[in-house]
């Protein structure tokens, strides 16, 4: 049986734990929301670095505790920099976030997409309809051939990803986190569903990417299935309470970084969270 409490107190221990060393994780990541991570990845307590080049990122990945890779703006050096990094993070078995942004468009995501499925990254988050185009794209369960993401936007809902997330999972032995208005997080077995965060996280670019930094900094401290469940969860309580504070996503952004940094062990505990197994599913 799958114990929610034993769940909770180890999200707690990872929240604690990053405060208390203020752990690295590099980033190759879009240009669109890259301040946006490194804050993020700040304000909960970690330590961040952005490059390009595959020498830099080689040695982000060995001097980090974890990486986080995002496809979201390719540049051309990214061909040679990305599956050479994703394999010295898989060969030293260095925990790494994969987001499939906008999966389906251009040939060169595609290929790098398709390159790090032999790279199995630890964490895989993405939104609902990035989740069913990547496991399409990587022939797996719950997948579709066409991808349904508009632009970097989800056309689908989070439930209808489920079975393809859990393929992903099972096949990378790692972690799903699948974003929207309520977040699944499943290693394959387990099928956590974590509640709130705010309508606003929609009205900003880069909830998601900064998501996806912020697992890679707990990724650091504790298994992908907590790392990403964590990071989920911190970013339900910092949206819920950003936006009781104010009237438009500007000043959301803002106040969403000042909840991130606020928000305790305690907190995190506290939010509302279902656990099930997925062989009930
Ligand atoms: N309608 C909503 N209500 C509550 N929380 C939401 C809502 N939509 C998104 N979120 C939250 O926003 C965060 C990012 O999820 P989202 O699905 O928007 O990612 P994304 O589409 O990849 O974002 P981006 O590509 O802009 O970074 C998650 O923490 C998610 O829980
Ligand atoms: C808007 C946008 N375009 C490419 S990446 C990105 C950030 C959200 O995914
Ligand atoms: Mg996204």
């Amino acid at each position: 049986m799958v114990n929610k409490q034993e769940i909770q107190s180890k999200m707690m221990q990872a929240v604690e734990a990053v405060r208390g060393t203020n752990p690295m994780a590099g980033s190759i990541t879009n240009t669109v929301t890259i301040n946006l991570v490194a804050n993020a990845q700040l304000a909960v307590g970690g330590s961040a670095a952005m490059v390009y080049l595959p020498d830099e990122a080689e040695f982000l990945a060995k001097a980090g505790g974890a990486m986080c890779i995002n496809v979201g703006t390719l540049l051309p050096i990214y061909e040679e920099t990305l599956p050479y990094v994703a394999k010295v993070l898989h060969e030293t078995g260095k925990p790494w976030v994969l987001d499939p942004v906008a999966v389906g468009i251009g040939s060169l995501r595609t290929k790098l997409l398709q390159q790090f499925k032999a790279y199995k990254p630890t964490i895989i988050r993405g939104n609902a309809s990035e989740i069913i185009a990547l496991a399409g794209l990587w022939g797996l369960d719950g997948g579709t051939e066409q991808s349904n993401v508009r632009g970097v936007d989800s056309t689908d809902s989070v439930s209808g990803a489920k079975v393809a997330a859990i393929a992903l999972a099972k096949w990378t032995g790692g972690a799903v986190a699948v974003s929207g208005e309520t977040d699944l997080v499943t290693d394959g077995s387990i099928m956590a569903v974590s509640y709130g965060g705010s309508h606003f996280m929609e009205k900003i670019t880069g909830a998601g990417c900064s998501l996806g930094g912020v697992a890679a900094v707990y990724a650091t401290a504790t298994s992908p299935f907590i790392a990403a469940l964590t990071a989920t969860t911190v970013y339900n309580v910092a949206g819920k309470r950003a936006e009781l504070k104010v009237d438009g996503p500007g000043s959301f952004q803002v106040q969403f970084i000042d909840e991130l940094y606020k928000t305790t062990a305690e907190d995190i505990a506290n939010n509302s969270l279902d656990i099930e197994e997925v062989s009930f599913l």
